[in-house]
């Protein structure tokens, strides 16, 4: 059975430069795997891109990332998505799938700083940027004598306001600097102990639509799926849709491969980080969804229903 290879296949990407890196690299491969097919980019500003004065998990969360691509790719505009995965909500809506996920870039948060070199060297009351409930939850746990401010916007923007001089310092996903060839901007990687990532982060994903004309994009990406990548994140993707999983609640999710045997960490937490729930499970990888459930279950009895609550009626309450 031979793979029908369209003629033209269209990616949907969102404009930032983080994104048109992403879709490009996707657009780079499939060239090189698909010579007959011509493979192009739309870029797309997205209702994400647009709110900037807000923190996103108060105007609803990941899917303002993903919605424009999805109604791209409904109407025939686009066959795929090239998504930074973290950015993508644990449950699509009808008719979208992730088709393949890639191999995965540093999965660690980055500090940067142009005027220190870790976390620990900030003095009491510097300013630190971040939007990520994950990420301020961890810091306020460890460093209580920092302040932390909402930071928006995608990568360069953020990293004008540092540079400006609103933050003694950022903390951001080490994948973007890389990939957008900024490593020398990472001060420190914070170690996953500290600061466990964000389910998905460093991986890119795939999506696509249903469709009518028979082309299977499933066979047509699964070079570009990266299997031990797939396995670590459908098992941190996992709790985070155990416990209603968006950027709305402060959730870390991150597994480890050795061969096949998987080592999944999970935390939940306030987002002024006074209480923390984490726990851990091996097993086989090919188990991931379950091990996913068996982490969850280990935060539960820990009260991590208790905690997201507190949480969420926080943000409800329009907290900041
Ligand atoms: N939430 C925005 C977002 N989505 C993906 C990345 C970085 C790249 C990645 O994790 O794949 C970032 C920026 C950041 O968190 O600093």
């Amino acid at each position: 059975m031979s793979l029908q290879v369209p003629s033209r296949l269209v990616i949907a990407s969102r404009e930032s430069r983080l994104a048109m890196w992403q879709a490009e690299h996707v657009r780079a491969r499939l060239s090189l795997l698909y010579p007959q097919c011509s493979v192009e980019i739309l870029g797309m500003t997205t209702r994400g891109d647009q709110i900037l004065d807000r923190t996103l998990s108060k105007v609803g969360g990941k899917g303002l990332f993903v919605k424009e691509l999805e109604v791209a790719m409904a109407e025939g505009r686009a066959d795929l998505a090239v998504h930074s995965l973290k950015d993508v909500p644990m449950e699509l809506p009808e008719g979208f799938a992730l088709a393949a996920v890639l191999e995965r870039e540093d999965p660690r948060d980055a500090f940067v700083s142009n005027d220190y070199a870790s976390l620990a060297d900030l003095p009491a009351g510097a300013v630190v940027g971040t939007s990520s409930l994950r990420r301020q939850a961890l810091i306020a746990a460890r460093y209580p004598h920092l302040v932390i401010k909402p930071l928006r916007g995608n990568l360069d923007t953020r990293l004008g306001k540092l540079d400006r001089g609103d933050y003694a310092a950022i903390i951001l996903a080490a994948a973007g600097l890389k990939r957008l060839g900024l490593p020398q901007r990472i001060r420190a990687v914070l170690d996953p102990e500290d600061s466990l990532p964000a389910a998905g982060q460093g991986a890119m994903a795939i999506e696509i639509a249903d469709r009518t004309d028979g082309v299977d994009m499933v066979a047509l990406l699964a070079p570009l799926n990266h299997v031990p990548t797939a396995q670590a994140v459908t098992a941190e993707r996992r709790v985070s849709k155990v416990f209603g999983g968006s950027c709305q609640v402060p959730l870390a999710a991150h597994a480890t491969l050795a061969g096949n045997q998987m080592h999944l960490r999970a935390m939940v937490a306030t987002p002024d980080g006074t209480r923390i729930a984490s726990a851990e499970v091996h097993g086989p990888a090919t188990d991931a969804a379950q091990l996913g459930d068996q982490v969850a279950e280990k935060l539960r009895e820990q009260d991590a229903v208790a905690i997201l609550a507190s949480c969420l009626a926080e943000a409800d309450g329009g907290g900041t």
